[in-house]
């Protein structure tokens, strides 16, 4: 099968458990919970994406015939030998395409993988880092992972909701907004709800205070 990637980059995994660590990024193209497109925000199951995914058109994207030449790819972007290749799936909704022939090639080129997903489908088998990131209104299907991150507040999904289900830590990530003061009000909203209720980490986006992809 082949694959439409947005965009590769290299940088520090800015959110979750993995915060500051060095990875190679790959967004998938599209989503199913929204087209990308402006027009449809409004009207779309995920309302708040920070993120364009159209297309193949971004920094190191295109189309990659197979597993072998998507990671031909993705290993150019590894600055050593000596260290084990991070690489995190994400997106658009990654898992619209990965499948285990990926999945197994990537673990023939000795990379760790994670993965960045909404949750409303299932993944394929030997993913090593699995966050889970689940939108209000929309199916959970992949209910056990590594790290619950639920982007805060979500009017129709409490934490409360999720809370239960199979993942070794939980966060909350505060819901980013061109809005200066809603962006305040939902950092001190989920601040204020990891100290009544310290199942719950907080996760910042530190990428973007740091001013980098
Ligand atoms: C762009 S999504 C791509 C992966 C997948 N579609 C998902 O939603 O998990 C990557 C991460 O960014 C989070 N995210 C998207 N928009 C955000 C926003 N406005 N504020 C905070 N986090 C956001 C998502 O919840 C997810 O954890
Ligand atoms: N630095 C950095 N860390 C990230 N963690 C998850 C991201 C994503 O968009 O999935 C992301 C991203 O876009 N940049
Ligand atoms: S599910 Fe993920 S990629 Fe899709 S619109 Fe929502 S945040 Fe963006
Ligand atoms: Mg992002």
């Amino acid at each position: 099968m082949s694959y439409s990637i947005k965009e590769v980059f290299y940088s520090l995994q800015g959110e979750g458990f993995h915060s500051g660590r060095a990875a190679i990024f790959c967004r998938f193209s599209k989503c199913n919970l929204w087209t990308g497109r402006e027009a449809d925000r409004a009207n779309a199951v995920c309302q708040f994406c920070d993120t364009d995914f159209i297309g193949t058109d971004g920094q190191n994207g295109g189309k990659f015939a197979n597993a072998e030449a998507l990671c031909q790819h993705l290993m150019k972007f590894w600055p050593d030998n000596n260290t084990q290749p991070f690489v995190v799936l994400t997106g658009g909704e990654p898992l619209l395409q990965v499948d285990s022939a990926l999945i197994d090639r990537l673990h023939h080129h000795n990379f760790e993988i994670a993965i960045e997903t909404n949750g409303t489908k299932n993944a394929p088998k030997g993913i090593d880092w699995v966050c889970m990131s689940p939108k209000a209104n929309a199916p959970i299907i992949l209910d056990k992972g590594n790290e619950l991150k639920l982007v805060y507040p979500q009017a129709q999904l409490m934490p409360e909701q999720v809370a239960d289900l199979e993942f070794d830590f939980f966060y909350l990530q505060p819901m980013d907004d061109a809005d200066p003061k809603i962006q305040q009000a939902n950092v001190k909203a989920a601040l204020e709800y990891c100290l009544k209720h310290p199942k719950w980490q907080l996760s910042l986006q530190t990428h973007k205070l740091l001013g980098i992809d």
